[in-house]
């Protein structure tokens, strides 16, 4: 499915694994990951992230966080497997992967964009989804009127790609009837 938004390219399988594999993924990720949740800083304060995060990737793709160098967590089998998949449908090639865990619906992510210099002028980002259903917004950077929903299921794939990083913001709003977790995976090339 290809969801139409001016200035953005984005493709959307909306249940690309099968249920077993996404259940079998959901726990088993949810088990070997080191979540830990980031501080960040919001207008000068220290707050704690409202969610728990993980940098994984290949030796190298180290990243900034608050004026300080990461190293990559190291891959786990599942997520080798997982990326090889990925590799395939999406038809490039990824580096790391930032692992997301909302433990219910009070977890979110704020707007922005995965802009970063390391990534690439038009970077292709393929986000997996597991666990409960949860909305993704996009809105256009010049026009907030711009603007796409999309509901992310367990075992589905997003594709962005093109101008859609440098044309649109996105967000995981808050959603105060869900009370079960979502674990999401965003893979990038750091170049
Ligand atoms: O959880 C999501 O679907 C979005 C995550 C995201 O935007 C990111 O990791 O940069
Ligand atoms: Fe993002």
């Amino acid at each position: 499915m290809r969801p139409d938004l001016p200035g953005a390219e984005l493709t959307l399988w909306p249940q690309w694994l099968a249920i077993d594999d996404a259940d079998r993924l959901l726990h088993g990720l949810h088990g070997e990951i080191p979540f830990t949740q980031h501080r960040l800083r919001l207008f000068g304060r220290e707050v704690l992230a409202p969610r728990l995060s993980c940098w994984i990737g290949d030796p190298g793709t180290d990243y900034q966080y608050s004026g300080v160098r990461f190293a990559p967590h190291a891959w786990t089998p599942a997520l080798l497997e997982l990326r090889e998949r990925v590799q395939e449908t999406c038809d490039v090639s990824f580096n790391s992967v930032l692992a997301n865990l909302y433990r219910d619906g009070d977890d979110a992510m704020g707007w922005h964009s995965d802009d970063e210099p390391e990534l690439g002028s038009e970077p292709v980002i393929a986000s997996v989804s597991l666990g409960v259903t949860r909305r993704f917004r996009l809105r256009a950077r010049d026009d907030s009127r711009r603007s796409l929903d999309l509901e992310l299921a367990h075992g589905s794939l997003l594709r962005m790609a093109g101008a859609t990083q440098r044309n649109y913001r996105h967000a995981l709003p808050r959603s105060k009837r869900v009370a079960r977790a979502r674990l999401n995976l965003t893979f990038r090339h750091i170049g």
